[in-house]
């Protein structure tokens, strides 16, 4: 059964709450990034274009039906296709959260990052949030390609990372996306204050044991 309008109401305030969070923190600045939330009747709430996720007024969040056709609310991100890529390969994922957080768009710029992995295992609570995190190459926002490169990666990673642009993170529910979105970022930051000092990160074995035990994200 699809949810009720006062249950995607309450949706509508979660992502006006968790975008004014992550504004806060500093994690999005101006008008970047956007969120969405699957819905049962297979259509999706997604932030409008051009907003500042610090500022959202719920009403005015954009309601897609399964066909992608804006129903209600103002018109949505212009990345809304990237998104549907994600969410098409990833049944099990309800939320999808994009930023332009600093640390992961400093990663997403180093010349040398590796393209199938581009922060190591550093930490255990990385590895059983984010996994192994692909490099998406460079397309411009709202480039419809970007899609197409992301629905080659989205089945088996729950982040990618867009070249010289920043993350996109899917979750089991928004708060799932969000904080996987927040490890992501600090460990970028410890990737990035490691540079040059030869860090132990997590051997394999120790990654193994990690994703036997808590499953892959
Ligand atoms: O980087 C961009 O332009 C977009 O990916 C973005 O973050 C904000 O675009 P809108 O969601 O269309 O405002
Ligand atoms: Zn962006």
């Amino acid at each position: 059964m699809s949810q009720s309008q006062h249950d995607i109401n309450v949706l509508r305030e979660q992502i006006a709450t968790y975008g004014k969070s992550l504004f806060d923190r500093g994690l999005t600045m101006g008008a970047s990034g956007n969120i969405s939330q699957r819905l049962d009747d297979g259509g999706w709430l997604m932030t409008p274009t051009n907003a500042c996720l610090g500022r959202l007024d719920p009403a005015r969040i954009s309601r897609l039906d399964a066909q992608g056709v804006l129903i209600d609310g103002d018109a949505p991100t212009k990345e809304h296709f990237l998104h549907r890529a994600m969410y098409d390969e990833r049944p099990q994922s309800g939320a999808i959260v994009h930023l332009h957080s600093t640390h992961s768009v400093a990663v997403s710029c180093l010349p040398d990052v590796n393209p199938c992995e581009c922060i190591p295992p550093l930490t255990a609570y990385y590895v059983m949030r984010v996994g192994k995190l692909p490099l998406v190459p460079y397309y411009m926002p709202g480039d419809p390609a970007l899609g197409d490169a992301v629905r080659g990666l989205a089945g088996k990673h729950c982040a990618v990372l867009l070249a010289n642009h920043g993350p996109v993170v899917a979750g089991k529910t928004l708060e799932a996306a969000v904080y996987a979105t927040e490890e992501l970022e600090e460990t970028a930051k410890l990737f990035l204050l490691l540079q040059g000092k030869n860090p132990r990160g997590m051997t394999p074995e120790q990654v193994a044991e990690l994703e036997a035990r808590f499953g892959r994200p």
